[in-house]
C-alpha cells in the first residue's frame, strides 16, 4: 500500500476521501471535532509537498437529496480555522462547477465538496458516479477509516480509476492500532455496545462472540433484545425484524460461554426531548407512550463491576441519548468506569465511533483512555477480522 509519507504530492491535485461525519447541534455547530483534527496531518503533508486537496465526505444519512441540515457548508469555517488555511467550497460534489473549481485549484489550496450522499449513487457504489468524482483529482487518498466498512462510490469503487491510491495517515494509524489490539488483547476482554445503529451492529455483535469474554449491551440497542425476551418497551427504539437474531445471539453467547450483560433498569421519557417527564423503571416494564433513553442506576452499578475487572475494553455506542443532559448519566458513568479500569487496572481501553468519541471528549475524559478511534462500525468490523472495502480498494 502506498502511504502519505512515501508519496510526493508536488503539483498533484489529491482527491481525499475523509470522514467528516461529525456531530452537529441544531445551530449547525460541530459538537466534537475529533474526526476533523485527526485528518489535519494528512492534509498538511499534501499541502507542504506543494500539492492541493479536494476533500470529499458524507455527513449523516440524508434520504432525499440536498438538505440544509446535512450540508457540508457548515464545516467550511471550522475546518479553515483548524487547518489555518481558507477552505473553498463546491456546492455540488460533481457537475461543471465542481470541475471548474477543482481545475482552478492552485498548490497549497483546499476545496471541500458538498455531501456525497446527496446523490444516491454514492451509497449504491455507482461506477459512473465514482468516475465523475475521480475526474476531479490526479491521485486518490483514502483517509476515511470511519467509513471504510462501506463499499461506496467514494470509499472503494473509485479506486479503479487511479494508478496512485494512497493510504491516509488516519487510516494507517487506525489499522495499526486495531491490529495491535487483535494481537495483544489481554483477557478478560469486554465489549460495550450501545448507540442507535442496531441493524448495522447486531450482526457484528454476533461475530464478536468469538473474541470477547463479556458483552455489555446498552443504549438504543437494548430494546430489541428486551422486546424479543417478551418485555414491554413502549415506543423505545426497536428493529422488529432483528428480534429473532437477538435471541439467537443470546443462545450463541451461552453456548460459547460469553457473559452477556444487559440493563436491569432504564430511565424512560414520555417524549424524545431533554425536558420530557422522566422516571426509572425495571427492565421490560416500559409503559405505552414512554421510551427508554438511558440506562438506570442499577444497570450502571452492574456494568461498572464488569468493566472494573476487564483488561481490554472495546466501547462503541453511547448508553443513552447523551446529547440530552438529562439522559447522559449512564454514558458518563460508563466513561468514568472505563477511565478507572484504564488507570487503576492497567486495562487497554479503545473507544470508537463518531458519537462515542463525542461523548467521551465532551465528558472531558478523551485523553484518559488508551485510544479514541474515529471509527465505530468500521473498527468493529476490522476487529472481527473482515477486510474493509475501503482498505481493500487501496491495494
Ligand atoms: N435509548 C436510545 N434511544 C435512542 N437513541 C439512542 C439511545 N441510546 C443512544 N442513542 C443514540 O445513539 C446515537 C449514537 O449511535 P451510533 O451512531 O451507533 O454510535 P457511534 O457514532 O458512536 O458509532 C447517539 O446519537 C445517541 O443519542
Ligand atoms: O459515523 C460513522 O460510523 P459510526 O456511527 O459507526 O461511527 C461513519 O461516518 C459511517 O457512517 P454510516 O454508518 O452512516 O455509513
Amino acid at each position: 500500500m502506498k502511504t502519505i509519507d512515501s508519496f510526493d504530492f508536488s503539483n498533484k491535485k489529491a482527491l481525499v476521501r475523509v470522514d467528516f461525519n461529525v456531530p452537529l447541534n441544531e445551530r449547525h455547530e460541530i459538537t466534537d471535532d475529533t474526526r476533523i483534527n485527526a485528518t489535519i496531518p494528512t492534509i498538511k503533508k499534501i499541502l507542504a509537498d506543494g500539492g492541493s486537496c479536494i476533500l470529499m465526505s458524507h455527513l449523516g444519512r440524508p434520504k432525499d437529496g440536498p438538505t440544509e441540515k446535512y450540508s457540508l457548508k457548515h464545516l467550511v469555517a471550522p475546518i479553515s480555522l483548524i487547518l489555518g488555511v481558507p477552505v473553498k467550497f463546491a456546492d455540488d460534489c460533481i457537475g461543471q462547477s465542481a470541475i471548474d473549481q477543482a481545475a482552478a485549484l492552485q498548490p497549497g489550496e483546499v476545496l471541500l465538496l458538498e455531501n456525497l450522499r446527496f446523490y444516491k449513487e454514492e451509497e449504491k457504489g455507482d461506477v459512473e458516479f465514482a468516475k465523475k468524482l475521480a475526474s476531479l483529482g490526479d491521485v486518490w487518498v483514502n483517509d476515511a477509516f470511519g467509513t471504510a466498512h462501506r463499499a461506496h462510490a467514494s470509499t472503494a469503487i473509485i479506486g479503479q480509476f487511479f494508478t496512485d491510491k494512497i493510504c491516509g495517515k488516519v487510516m494507517q494509524a487506525e489499522i495499526d492500532n486495531a491490529q495491535y489490539i487483535l494481537e495483544n488483547a489481554e483477557k478478560p476482554f469486554t465489549a460495550i455496545m450501545g448507540g442507535a445503529k442496531i441493524s448495522d451492529k447486531i450482526l457484528i455483535i454476533e461475530r464478536l462472540l468469538d473474541k470477547v469474554d463479556n458483552l455489555i449491551i446498552g443504549g438504543g440497542m437494548t430494546y430489541t433484545f428486551s422486546k424479543a425476551l417478551g418485555g414491554n418497551i413502549g415506543k423505545s427504539l426497536l428493529e422488529a425484524d432483528k428480534q429473532d437474531l437477538a435471541l439467537e445471539i443470546l443462545e450463541k453467547a451461552k453456548a460459547k460461554g460469553v457473559n452477556i450483560i444487559m440493563p436491569l433498569d432504564n430511565v424512560i421519557a414520555d417524549d424524545f426531548s431533554n425536558d420530557a417527564n422522566r422516571q426509572v423503571v425495571e427492565k421490560g416494564q416500559i409503559p405505552d407512550g414512554w421510551e427508554g433513553l438511558d440506562i438506570g442506576p442499577k444497570s450502571i452499578e452492574l456494568f461498572k463491576e464488569v468493566i472494573k475487572n476487564s483488561k481490554t475494553i472495546l466501547w462503541n455506542g453511547p448508553m443513552g441519548v447523551f446529547e440530552f443532559p438529562n439522559f447522559a448519566a449512564g454514558t458518563t458513568a460508563i466513561a468514568e468506569a472505563v477511565v478507572k479500569a484504564t488507570e487503576e487496572n492497567n486495562a487497554f481501553s479503545l473507544i470508537g465511533g463518531g458519537d462515542s468519541a463525542s461523548a467521551i471528549n465532551n465528558a472531558g475524559m478523551g485523553d484518559r483512555v488508551s485510544y479514541v478511534s474515529t471509527g465505530g462500525g468500521a473498527l468493529l468490523e476490522y476487529m472481527e477480522g473482515k477486510v474493509l472495502p475501503g482498505v481493500a480498494a487501496l491495494d
